[in-house]
Order: C-alpha cells, then sequence, then structure tokens
C-alpha cells in the first residue's frame, strides 16, 4: 500500500518505535526514525520485525537535545506526523541520573514542539505521555482527568513534556495529542524492565542457563498490555478530528509476583511463595528448589504501588480497545524467550 503521509518517530530503537514503524509502513507511510548515538547502538528490534531495510524507512542518528539539528531534520523531512517516544524511559536509572532524564524526556518534547512552531505549526504531534505521572495514585482507576502525582523523576520530567504539549495546543494551536500508556510489553522489550527480565529468566532457568531470578518489590501492581495494540492507538490519538489526551490501559491490575508466578506456569513451574518482604522467596512445589527470591537493591527510592487505567474514553472516541490478556502476553513473551535463549542469541 502507498500513501503520501510522512511520520518521523523519534526512539526507532525502542520497542514502542519498531512497533509504530512497522505499523506506518504497512500503511504505506514514508517513515524517518531517530536513535541516539550510544556505544551499542542496536537495531535487532526493527530487524526482528523485519523493517530494517524497508524502502521507505530512512534511519537517522539524532540527539533531541539538540534544537538546532531538529529543525532543519524538520525542515528537510516536512513530515505530517511527528512521534515522540524517544526518552531516558527507565524509572530506576531516573533516580541515578535526574539530569540527563529531565533533558531528554522533558525538555527533548518541547525542542520539537518548538521546531514544529518554527517549521511549520500544521504538523501533528504525539506526545508518549505515562501513567508514571500518576504515581502516587489519587483515585482508582486512573483517567484523563485523575490528578497526577509523580514518584520519580522520570515521572516528573514526563509530566512537564505532557503539560507542554498541552500548552502548545492551547497557545499556538499546534495539533498536539498525548496519550497516557500503561504499561505495555512485549518480546520486544528491554531486559531492564520487568516483565522482560522474569520472561527472559524463566526461560533461562527452564533451560538450565540460570539459578535464581533475583527482583525487587514484588507488591507492585501494574496494567500491562499489550505494545503492539498501544502503537496502534497512538496512530489514533494523531488521526482524531482535535487533539486530546487519551488514557490507554487494560483495566486490569496484577502483581510482579503474579506475572512471576504466570511466567513459570507458561513452562508447566508452579511456584510456592514463602517468607515475607526481603525473604521472600519462590519455590518449585515438585522439587522445593528456590527459584526466586527479592534482592532489596531492586528497590526503588521511591515507589508505584498500583496502576490501573481506564481507557473508556479512548473506546468511545477512537474504537481503541486492547485485545490480547495477559497471559497470552506472557505465554508470548515467554515462548519468545525460550526461542532466542534455545539459539543462544541475547537480546
Ligand atoms: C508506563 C511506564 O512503564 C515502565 O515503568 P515501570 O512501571 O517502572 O516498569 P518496570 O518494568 O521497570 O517496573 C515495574 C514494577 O516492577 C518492580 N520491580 C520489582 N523488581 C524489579 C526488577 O528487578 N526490575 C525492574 N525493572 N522492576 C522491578 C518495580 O519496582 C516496579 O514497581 C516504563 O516503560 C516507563 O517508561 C513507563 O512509562
Amino acid at each position: 500500500m502507498t500513501n503520501s503521509k510522512k511520520a518521523l518517530i523519534t526512539g526507532i530503537t525502542g520497542q514502542d518505535g519498531a512497533y509504530l514503524a512497522q505499523l506506518l509502513l504497512d500503511k504505506g507511510y514514508q517513515v524517518t526514525g531517530t536513535y541516539r548515538r550510544t556505544s551499542s547502538v542496536n537495531f535487532w528490534r526493527i530487524e526482528e520485525l523485519g523493517i530494517a531495510t524497508h524502502p521507505q524507512l530512512e534511519l537517522v542518528e539524532f540527539d533531541l537535545t539538540d534544537l538546532s539539528s531538529m529543525t532543519r531534520l524538520i525542515q528537510r523531512v516536512q513530515p505530517d506526523e511527528i512521534y515522540n517516544l524517544a526518552a531516558q524511559s527507565f524509572v530506576g536509572v531516573s533516580f541515578d541520573q535526574p539530569l540527563t532524564t529531565g533533558e531528554i524526556t522533558g525538555l527533548g518534547a518541547v525542542n520539537l514542539l518548538e521546531a514544529i512552531r518554527i517549521v511549520n505549526p500544521n504538523i501533528r504531534f504525539y506526545q508518549a505521555s505515562t501513567s508514571e505521572m500518576f504515581g502516587k495514585v489519587q483515585a482508582v482507576p486512573q483517567k484523563e482527568d485523575t490528578p497526577f502525582y509523580p514518584r520519580s523523576p522520570y515521572g516528573v520530567a514526563k509530566l512537564y513534556a505532557h503539560w507542554m504539549t498541552v500548552n502548545y495546543r492551547e497557545s499556538y494551536g499546534i495539533f498536539g495529542a498525548s496519550g497516557i500508556l500503561f504499561n505495555h510489553e512485549s518480546p520486544l522489550r528491554g531486559r531492564e524492565f520487568v516483565t522482560r527480565k522474569i520472561t527472559d529468566s524463566v526461560a533461562k532457568i527452564h533451560l538450565g542457563l540460570q539459578d535464581v531470578l533475583e527482583l525487587g518489590n514484588m507488591d507492585a501492581k501494574r496494567d500491562w498490555g499489550y505494545a503492539k495494540e498501544y502503537v496502534e492507538g497512538m496512530w489514533r490519538i494523531l488521526q482524531a478530528d482535535t487533539p486530546d489526551t487519551y488514557v490507554l490501559a487494560t483495566n486490569r491490575t496484577e502483581t510482579v509476583r503474579d506475572f512471576v508466578t504466570m511466567a513459570f506456569k507458561a513452562v508447566d513451574i508452579d511456584l510456592a511463595w514463602s517468607g515475607a518482604a526481603e525473604n521472600e522467596i519462590g519455590t518449585c512445589q515438585k522439587t522445593g528448589r528456590a527459584l526466586v527470591r527479592v534482592n532489596p537493591k531492586f528497590y526503588r527510592p521511591a515507589e508505584v504501588e498500583l496502576l490501573i487505567g481506564d481507557a473508556g474514553k479512548a473506546l468511545r472516541e477512537l474504537g481503541w480497545k486492547p485485545q490480547t490478556t495477559l497471559e497470552q502476553l506472557c505465554q508470548m513473551m515467554v515462548e519468545a524467550d525460550l526461542r532466542r535463549n534455545r539459539a543462544g542469541v541475547s537480546f
């Protein structure tokens, strides 16, 4: 399918960037994806999706904190839509690197908004906002009008970018839209995030490549959906008649412990839990072997205890609804990690 539309995606090497690029290429868009220079730039996600060498995909190395190069890039590409998915997105790291997180995750979005304002105010802009902005939640479930209370430098930086998007919408009439996405996972998730850390470890333990899985707070509750469906929601948000803010979530919440139990079940291991807090362990019911234990080094200075979103507005106005259950998602992730570990590849 061809289509005359052009999209710019910042953060093409991340989970969402890769899935969104695939979706837009399938729709016939010309896609420019930007990535940050790091010591180990890695294109494994777009390679796994089979789009790395797609003729309609251009990859550009780019720094979100540099307004002048951003302006030149937008002048050259002339995109119809910009999806800002680039961020320092790991909550744990943001406590150690609050300033870098603020520059990339917070100010980076404003650089894009400024460049749009300068180059072409008709460009549609999607800001990747996050349930981390609800943090210490002020209502259950959380929706678009729930007051924010971020609990990490990451959440604070995202909240700044979110309000700047709203502000540019109201001040300059820019089509600045924001998706408040709850946790969304997939086989393309990085292993620094808890679901993928769990599914990769379960695969390794099952194959005899690892002894035990160590985790932090297992009582944290998250609303986990399937990332591939969430990028479809991003696209719908930018196709709406007017720019707005939408929550994307499943409206189901489970603990980290529940996800661990589910992941071991996917390889036919039933766990029994014992001990509490720092002494909690998960043992194999059949063999009595300890497979999971808590290591306080993974605790965060401030924790988000409970997230559960209400995506009713996205359903009513955009027709968006999650389809994949957490059990299906977990199974899909464990199977992908079994496949990779059997093949000796490690992403
Ligand atoms: C929507 C939001 O979603 C993500 O943020 P996150 O919820 O912090 O994701 P996570 O997978 O790192 O942690 C989930 C929970 O799991 C707990 N937990 C326990 N033990 C470990 C552990 O060993 N590692 C990690 N990473 N977490 C652990 C941890 O303390 C937390 O309560 C990002 O995409 C972010 O960019 C974003 O926007």
